[in-house]
């Protein structure tokens, strides 16, 4: 179900729409559908994807625009959520966004799901920590490589190594967008949060990678972690997810990040729906 009914520019709730959709509890809504789990542990399992709208970051490469850098949406109450996604036969739920766990009642909808005996997992940047009946937390917490800069611009192609270092700033990091690298860089790990997140919920890390220049900020990042939590951080809960939001562009990150994870010994996860259906909206 596409909704795209309503715009709202900013990170959180829209006052106008949450009058419209009433008093009852409600979400602002991106798109809904049942597809299958293109990433991570669970890659192959028939899951309905809710997706939230409104982002507290600005990630460059951000394959749900419209989610962050231009969020659209509906509100739906939650029965309205519920009532959808148990209109399709699947046993498990992937709560997405935007970043989901913004929205406090992101955690009702989990527990109405929960109840119904679904298997939630919760897609998450890792900047929030919030108490909710999650069964696997994805965690993808953003290297400095997803800060949008003037050569790295949401509205252009993904910068190649012949025109990195000539872009001009265009498209959005060209206007007041530029404020977001400076947001983006200063939210983007939370070590309170994350370690909440670990301590808290199964847990998978699924870090985007381009090349090489991301694995010392990422090896940096695991440290830290490591150091502040309470539980152990296996290599194997560690997945490297190449970056590319079309067939075109995983063709040339894809190989370079498998080889990366027999490197360091991590996991390497494919993106499933992007082979399969590349980068086409509700899949
Ligand atoms: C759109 S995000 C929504 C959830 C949350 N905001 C987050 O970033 O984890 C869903 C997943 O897509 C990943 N992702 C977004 N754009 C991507 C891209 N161009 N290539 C690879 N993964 C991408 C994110 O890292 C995250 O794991
Ligand atoms: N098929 C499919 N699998 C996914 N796993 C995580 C996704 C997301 O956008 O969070 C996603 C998605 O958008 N589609
Ligand atoms: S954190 Fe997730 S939704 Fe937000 S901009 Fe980055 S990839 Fe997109
Ligand atoms: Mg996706």
């Amino acid at each position: 179900m596409p909704v795209s009914d309503s715009v709202d520019s900013s990170v959180g709730r829209d006052e106008n729409a949450e009058a419209e959709a009433g008093d009852a509890p409600s979400l602002p809504i991106n798109e809904l559908f049942y597809s299958l789990q293109g990433e991570g542990t669970l890659a192959g399992v028939p899951s309905v994807f809710v997706r939230t709208s409104g982002c507290n970051l600005r990630c460059w490469f951000c394959d749900s625009y419209h989610t962050s850098w231009e969020p659209t949406h509906a509100w739906m109450s939650l029965d309205e959520i519920v009532a959808e996604v148990e209109s399709h036969d699947a046993d498990h739920v992937v709560l997405t966004g935007g970043e989901p766990l913004l929205h406090e009642e992101s955690v009702a909808l989990l527990e109405r799901l929960d109840d119904l005996g679904y298997h939630t997992t919760v897609e998450t940047n890792g900047t929030i920590y919030r108490d909710a009946p999650i069964d696997l937390a994805s965690i993808s917490p953003k290297l400095e490589s997803s800060t949008p800069t003037p050569d790295r611009d949401p509205r252009d192609d993904p910068p190649t190594e012949a025109s990195s270092g000539e872009r001009q700033p265009s498209g959005a990091m060209g206007q007041d967008e530029g404020k977001w690298e400076q947001r983006h860089e200063n939210a983007r790990i939370d070590l309170e949060a994350l370690s909440e997140l670990v301590e808290a919920y199964p847990f998978q890390l699924k870090f985007v990678v381009t090349d090489e220049d991301d694995m010392p900020d990422l090896r940096a990042l695991l440290e830290d972690l490591r150091d502040v939590s309470d539980v152990p951080i296996r290599d194997e809960d560690v997945l490297l997810m190449p970056e590319g939001a079309t067939r075109e562009r995983l063709a040339e990150t894809r190989t370079r990040t498998a080889d990366l994870a027999m490197e360091y010994g991590f996991r390497y996860t494919p993106r499933l729906h992007v082979d399969l259906w590349n980068d086409a909206p509700e899949t």
